[in-house]
């Protein structure tokens, strides 16, 4: 299991990273998620032992993992770092930067390993090409790849899909996130991309100017996010007053409301007025005026003239639920 436990850091006198206590189970996937500049890559490199802590100490099993002041090479065997920087020999062929750490004396698992792992980066065609010759993302694949063939206990990823297109970084994403689990390798993932992490953390931890906000699962944390900025990290989110859901409530409370969740009636709830649709492939998003201040998001199935009025409505579930967040 890691363990973290009260990790503090500044880069000279800027606290980056302040009072951080965590802990992973062994095979456990933990995304990172947060607003560019909290914290999310500094945090990595800290678990790795290139940065050293101010403050608070970060254990694997009984290893304390040492920075720097303590460790001349960072690094620990059973723990691999991916960051942006691919790490690769760019003048081998993408097999040889896979089994590099492979052990020659069994020439057979050494294939059979590196022709799975280039199966599981779709890249078995490029076996034999050398890595300059690839482009950014097939590049991230080839490291991805790398740091897997030396079976590490616990995997730091920051941003590993970072480079890869849409339709490859679906069917990766999927092999990846399921091969770790199968060969229980903890994974702590840095990700701005929301699709990481509803559909493969066991947990969401959510960074805000180095301090842990919340921690989750993804599940919990979509449907009851205790702040528009936890909310706004999943897409957009409108933040509406129940008085205007609810005419007759005395609460002076507002609550989260995800465009998806409002629905659109032809005659009756909370009165907007359309200024603008957007086409999302499967729906539009609707940009209306709730009022002459405050703009409101929504789902439709088609778009809207601009100027039209439109009716919406929260389910009561979804109202009592968010009251209770
Ligand atoms: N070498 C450095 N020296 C000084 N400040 C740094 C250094 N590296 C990062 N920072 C600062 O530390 C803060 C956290 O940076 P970090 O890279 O951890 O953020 P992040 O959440 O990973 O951002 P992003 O999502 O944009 O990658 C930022 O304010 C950044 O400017």
């Amino acid at each position: 299991m890691l363990h973290v436990k009260d990790l503090t850091f500044s880069y000279s006198s800027h606290q980056i990273i302040s009072n951080i206590s965590f802990t992973a189970d062994k095979g456990a996937h933990i995304s990172i998620i947060g607003e560019s500049g909290c914290g999310k890559s500094t945090l990595l490199k800290l678990l790795y032992g290139i940065l050293q802590p101010t403050h608070g100490n970060i254990s694997w099993g009984d290893n304390p993992i040492l920075g720097p002041d303590f460790k001349l090479v960072p690094g620990e065997t059973f723990m691999k770092y991916l960051s942006q920087d691919f790490d690769l020999m760019p003048y081998v062929s993408v097999e040889e930067n896979v089994s590099q750490y492979l052990s020659v004396f069994y020439p057979q698992e050494l294939k059979e390993r590196t022709a799975a792992l280039l199966e599981m980066i779709e890249m078995t065609a490029f076996a034999k090409t050398k890595v300059k010759l690839l482009s950014g993302g097939q590049q991230q694949r080839v490291a991805l790849a790398r740091v897997l063939a030396q079976k590490p206990e616990i995997l730091l990823l920051d941003e590993p899909f970072s480079h890869i297109d849409n339709s490859r970084k679906n069917s990766l994403r999927r092999n990846l996130f399921n091969y770790l689990k199968t060969e229980q390798i903890t994974c702590i993932v840095a990700s701005h991309d929301t699709h990481d992490i509803l559909s493969f953390a066991d947990e969401v931890m959510v960074l805000k100017e180095g301090r842990i906000l919340a921690k989750e699962h993804p599940e919990t944390l979509y449907m009851h996010p205790k702040n528009s900025y936890t909310a706004s990290l999943f897409g957009d989110v409108n933040l509406i007053p129940i008085s205007l859901l609810k005419p007759y409530a005395t609460l002076e409370k507002s609550i989260l409301v995800y465009p998806s969740e409002l629905i659109i009636s032809e005659n009756s709830g909370l009165k907007v007025w359309v200024k603008n649709s957007y086409f999302k492939g499967s729906h539009y998003l609707i940009e209306a005026q709730l009022n002459e201040t405050d703009p409101i998001l929504f789902n439709a199935p088609h778009a809207y003239e601009a100027e039209k009025e439109v009716f919406l409505n929260v389910a009561l579930e979804t109202i009592n639920a968010r009251l209770k967040d």
